[in-house]
């Protein structure tokens, strides 16, 4: 419709296009969990998205599901400020996506401790430890006064993202990690405040969301929901519409600047609707990691580079910074 390379407000921010580079975990953080030596240049690169969501960062040690994701709760993850300015430099904006993986995660990643959720309920997923993929663990149900220090952990790191001189933040309410695994009636069997109905059951996703807002601004807060995707073990309900009818109207009423939701089945089929998203996600999700300069390709109408899929996650520069910008630029 025209849209797409023109300027688009968010809250307050000016993006040049509507082209947003959507989170993607790539498994390349370094010791310490910081940002890793070429997330610099791999987010430079991609800097004419206008926006984009940085991976997946965990907002505590408890937080952590996968080796060797990052996270943005120590001081010495404050890297994070050499990708921000050299996304800056390119004049592009950047968000962080926060995450708290809850149960989808592993003992020998917490040092023989069981993973943290609503209930003591084991996702069937898998995760990826010690190089290689294992079954996640047995969580233990989070006590009604640990909570307050989750809603904290996810005040503290968007304060640590703005101050890394991040735009703003995503929360990750998605793809079956902790504050997704509230929202659903087959992980979250609790029976205190949160817990058993629609309202208790969205209460954790709110006062995040809402001590993020307050922490920098509803105006740099997104959130990522997935109404109906069966991520990471998730099991549906049969009818979740009233739930997240609940949850947006909530947000909404925060004010905050964006809700990016997952349609369908996550990197899997969409919903049957009369618009084929597949055609759109397969063009733009594989496009991004293979195609840093992909507004300028979609402006001039040069053909997308294809991703290499055994160069996703880990590794080093092969399939993360060695995709080459389009030489056709220069010939013209
Ligand atoms: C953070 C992820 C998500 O939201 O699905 C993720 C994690 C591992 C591999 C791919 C994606």
């Amino acid at each position: 419709d025209g849209k797409l390379f023109c300027p688009f407000d968010l809250s307050g921010i000016t993006l040049a296009n509507h082209i947003v580079m959507a989170p993607l975990t790539r498994n390349r953080a370094g010791p310490g969990l910081v940002p890793g030596a070429l997330a610099t240049e791999y987010y430079a690169q991609r800097a004419s998205a206008d926006l984009i969501i940085t991976e997946a960062t965990q907002v505590s040690e408890q937080a952590q599901g996968i080796q060797n994701t990052p996270g943005i709760y120590t001081t010495e993850q404050a890297g994070w400020r050499k990708v921000t300015n050299a996304v800056h430099a390119r004049g592009g904006r950047i968000f962080v996506q926060l995450w708290h993986v809850g149960r989808v995660s592993h003992v020998d990643l917490h040092d023989g401790k069981a993973p943290v959720a609503p209930s003591a309920i084991r996702a069937k997923a898998k995760t990826f430890v010690n190089d290689g993929f294992a079954d996640v663990s047995e969580p233990r149900a989070l006590e009604l006064d640990e909570i307050p220090g989750i809603v904290d952990s996810f005040r503290r790191s968007a304060a640590n993202a703005i101050e890394a001189g991040f735009d703003g933040v995503e929360v990750h309410g998605a793809n079956g990690y902790l504050l997704d695994q509230f929202l659903r009636e087959t992980a979250n069997v609790r029976t205190d405040a949160y817990g058993g109905s629609i309202e208790n059951r969205a209460r954790l996703l709110i006062e995040v969301a809402a001590a993020v807002a307050d922490e920098i601004g509803a105006g740099r807060t997104g959130i990522r929901p997935s109404p109906v995707s069966p991520a990471s073990g998730i099991v549906p309900a049969a009818d979740e519409q009233p739930q997240f009818n609940h949850v947006v109207e909530a947000l909404d009423a925060l004010g905050i600047a964006y809700i990016h939701v997952v349609e369908g089945a996550t990197g899997g089929p969409r919903d049957a609707t009369p618009f084929d998203y597949d055609v759109l996600r397969q063009r733009f999700r594989n496009a991004y990691i293979a195609n840093p300069d992909l507004v300028e390709r979609l402006k001039a109408g040069i053909p997308l580079a294809q991703m290499d899929m055994t160069t996703l996650y880990g590794g080093g520069a092969r399939g993360y910074t060695d995709y080459p910008a389009s030489t056709a630029f220069a010939d013209a």
